[in-house]
């Protein structure tokens, strides 16, 4: 009971969020829907009008919103806007005062969330780093999985909102650790998408279905549901985006300095980092993250005319 009334008591509180992209608009959707007090700001103002025509409030900056808001979420495209949104002119740390806390759900480095975090906390307030494993699906479903690191009693006051938003959460201790263990989960996630292309490319040069593969895979103990949701739109060349090709190979940039910074070799990432920067750099950054495949493509057409 007493729970019960504490996180009654945490849902009343008025909430902040930034960013309305592929993953931001639904997760402040959701918050609406389950009744949440929800102040919304994004950089390009027409992304805000369906989550205002839900009920959520607008402010004119980051500022504006943390100063309205117990609780400011953030959901950036990188670590720039990050870092330009909290700290920034009219950024939200300029709104931000002693009882309130500022949540950033984008995948940035280390080093940009503690930033971020020495910005936050000067004024007073607390600081959650908070990225997600989860696409486009999970977050409009509320099932992605929060990767936390930081002030622990800010944690458990934004704790219904994240269960809301998500179906697991992890708390990985002092700021860092959270996107640590973001940037390693999505280097494994792109190394393997980048494997999968080239399974499903030489399939086909071989002469076998490549679906029928996708088929084989998902019944072995390589399956992946990553592999059975995307597998089918690759066979047929599309790439619907959940998760944009640029953000992956910004994760891959990043997670190559993570490892950098322990001596740790990541010859299987720093290969696939370089297929993605291929692909973007034949305008794929916006498409799915499955469009490295037109990459290795490229890359195995080019190898047979050698
Ligand atoms: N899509 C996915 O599957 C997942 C993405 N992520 C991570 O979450 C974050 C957001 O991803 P996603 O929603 O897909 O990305 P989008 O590209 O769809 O959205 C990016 C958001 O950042 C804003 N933005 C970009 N640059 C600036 C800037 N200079 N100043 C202010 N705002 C800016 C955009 O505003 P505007 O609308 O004006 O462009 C938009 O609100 C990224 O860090 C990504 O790596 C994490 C898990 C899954
Ligand atoms: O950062 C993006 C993660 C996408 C996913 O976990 O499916």
């Amino acid at each position: 009971m007493l729970e019960l009334g504490k996180v009654a008591n945490e849902l009343s509180l008025h909430v902040g969020f930034l960013g309305l992209g592929i993953m931001g608009s639904p997760m402040a959707q959701n918050l609406i829907k389950a009744g949440c007090d929800v102040t919304v700001w994004n950089r390009t103002k027409s992304k805000c009008d369906p989550l205002l025509s839900l009920g959520a409030k607008y402010k004119a900056s980051p500022e504006e919103v943390a100063s309205s808001c117990d609780i400011t979420f953030a959901m950036l495209a990188d670590p720039e806007s990050a870092v330009d949104v909290a700290c920034g002119k009219h950024g939200a740390a300029n709104g931000m005062s002693p009882e309130k806390g500022y949540v950033d759900i984008s995948t940035v480095d280390g080093p940009t969330s503690k930033s971020i975090s020495r910005r936050i906390k000067a004024t007073g307030a607390l600081f959650l780093e908070a990225p997600v494993s989860g696409s486009k699906k999970p977050a409009e479903d509320g099932q992605l999985i929060f990767l936390t690191a930081g002030d622990r009693p800010l944690y458990e006051k934004a704790a219904p909102f994240l269960d809301i938003m998500g179906k697991s959460r992890f708390y990985h201790g002092e700021v860092g650790n959270g996107a640590a263990m973001k940037l390693v989960v999505n280097m494994i996630m792109g190394s393997m998408m980048a494997s999968f292309s080239e399974g499903l490319l030489l399939s086909e040069k071989v002469g076998l279905d490549p679906s029928v593969l996708v088929e084989v895979i998902s019944q072995g103990a390589i399956s992946a549901p990553m592999f059975s949701m995307k597998g089918p739109s690759m066979v047929q060349a599309l790439y619907p985006t959940a998760f944009p090709l640029k953000h992956q190979q910004k994760d891959l940039r990043l997670a190559l300095g993570l490892a950098e910074s322990v001596s740790q070799p990541t010859p299987i990432a720093a290969a696939a980092n370089e297929l993605y920067k291929v692909a973007k750099s034949h305008g794929l950054g916006d498409e799915d993250f499955s469009a490295v495949m037109e990459a290795v493509r490229t890359k195995m057409e080019g190898t047979s005319e050698d």
